[in-house]
């Protein structure tokens, strides 16, 4: 499979690695103020940064090159870019997390958040915890899980580095190069429930990145990952 990369960072130069292992072939990096010539790639994976995701998503779509995006920070533009790529026809999956450990703590958690559903006794609040670099807070992984907490939950909303009753608190810690680990907590008086997904390296989110490129490089449409990973 021949790929563009949007993103010559870290996360960009571990799925170059890894694709490369996997056969593909990487025809075109693209970072900070080089051209969008595709160089005849099937599909595309876009690691960039928040400020430049939606010019280089809409860029692929134009070019009628599928896309797939692990960029964060973006997203109060991600109907744009669903109707961009409707009416163009394309390809799109956008995931905070590509890991598919994240993406099954992504339903432990919603099944958490069920059953804790009602208990009063216990506040539910999360942690996460990741390197100095990181330009987004909260990450947008520990947005996906407040999400899945919603959908079961009284709560009316996530909140950073703050306490409101009706909030679930997202604690945004940065340390060290710490590749990414989420913890979410319901405390009570007596008690407290605890799950947490950490992450040793990079190359669970590369690698899921390239298969969802894989699983895209035929296909129009708007998916996540967990069509990818064809979750329930
Ligand atoms: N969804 C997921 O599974 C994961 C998402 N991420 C996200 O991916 C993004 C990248 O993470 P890292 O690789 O660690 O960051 P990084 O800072 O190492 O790399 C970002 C790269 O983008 C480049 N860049 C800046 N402007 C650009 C532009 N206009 N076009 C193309 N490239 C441009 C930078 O020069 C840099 O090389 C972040 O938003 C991060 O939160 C990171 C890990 C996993
Ligand atoms: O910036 C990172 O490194 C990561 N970003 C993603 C996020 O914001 O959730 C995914 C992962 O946690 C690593």
């Amino acid at each position: 499979m021949k790929i563009a990369l949007l993103g010559y960072g870290r996360m960009g130069k571990t799925i170059e690695k890894l694709a490369q292992e996997r056969g593909h072939e990487i025809v075109k990096t693209i970072d900070a103020n080089d051209d969008y010539d595709f160089n005849g790639a099937e599909v595309a994976i876009d690691f960039s940064v928040p400020t430049a995701a939606v010019a280089n998503i809409s860029a692929c779509l134009n070019a009628n090159v599928p896309v797939v995006s692990g960029t964060t920070g973006w997203l109060d533009h991600y109907d744009e870019m669903v109707a961009l790529c409707k009416k163009n026809n394309g390809g799109f999956i956008y995931a905070s997390n590509f890991s598919v450990g994240v993406n099954i703590f992504f339903e432990l958690n919603k099944q958490l958040a069920k059953m804790m559903q009602g208990l009063k006794d216990y506040n539910v609040s999360m942690t996460e915890v990741h390197h100095i670099h990181k330009l987004d807070a909260p990450s947008g992984t520990a947005i996906t899980l407040a999400e899945g907490i919603l959908e079961h939950s009284d709560k009316t909303d996530w909140v950073l580095d703050a306490e409101e009753n009706d909030k679930i608190s997202i604690k945004a810690e940065r340390e060290g190069e710490v590749p990414g680990t989420h913890i979410i907590n319901y405390g009570s008086q007596v008690d407290e429930i605890t799950i947490e997904h950490r992450a040793h390296n990079r190359n669970g989110f590369a690698l899921g990145a390239i298969i969802a490129a894989e699983w895209l490089k035929d296909k129009t449409g708007v998916y996540s990952m967990k069509d990818v990973l064809n979750l329930s």
